[in-house]
């Protein structure tokens, strides 16, 4: 049997809702589990295949999407939170129990500073924007899976209607190096 992608695209992607305006997450424990309300839906939601975001066990690839860190609130269990790597640029904040990432933030100088990360398949509400692309999907290698499989990895995102890249979308990448050309001050040619 192929090795699941993730649940939310191994039969196909469902289409969110655009007025669906955010919902409450729970981890996995069986009772007194971490909530985390968000005032927004998810964006530039994705496919993850690093070995760092939160994964459905049995899946190769996580989803994530971004959210402003002004809409996500801890409202119930706080105490249970604890952050899984301090040193890395995504803090992800994890159920000390079950292990399940509640939001990620970024607290030092980064272009995605200001919007955390989060996994709304942790709500039961519908509306949340589909995965649009598969990022980090070489990373997948890293964590065990074969190189040989790599083309039916890429040709099943396909077959759903997902883009596959070995870092994030263009859209994202763009966003990243322009922080970078303003950090460094670098004018851009005119058009
Ligand atoms: N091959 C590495 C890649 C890890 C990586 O760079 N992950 C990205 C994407 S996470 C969500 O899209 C990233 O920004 N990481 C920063 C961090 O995790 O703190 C691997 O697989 O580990
Ligand atoms: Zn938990
Ligand atoms: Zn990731």
């Amino acid at each position: 049997m192929a090795p699941s992608l993730h649940p939310l695209v191994d039969n196909g992607i469902t289409a969110g809702s655009s007025s669906f305006a955010g919902g409450k997450l729970h981890c996995h424990c069986p009772s007194n589990q971490v909530e985390v309300t968000l005032s927004s839906n998810v964006a530039h939601n994705h496919a993850c295949g690093c070995s760092k975001c939160w994964k459905p066990k049995g899946s190769l690839f996580s989803i994530v999407g971004v959210v402003p860190r002004d809409a996500v609130s801890v409202t119930a269990n706080a105490s249970k939170l604890t952050i899984v790597d301090k040193e890395a640029t995504i803090q992800r904040n994890a159920c000390k129990d079950c292990g399940v990432h509640l939001f990620g933030r970024i607290e030092k100088d980064h272009p995605f500073k200001g919007l955390d990360f989060v996994h709304a398949e942790l709500s039961s509400e519908k509306g949340w924007q589909e995965p649009q692309f598969a990022g980090f999907v070489s990373s997948i290698i890293e964590q065990g899976t074969n190189p040989k499989s790599m083309d039916d990895v890429r040709a099943k995102f396909q077959s759903v209607g997902l883009q596959t890249y070995d870092v994030l979308s263009p859209a994202l990448m763009d966003l990243i190096s322009t922080f970078t050309a303003q950090k460094a001050g670098v004018r851009f040619a005119n058009l």
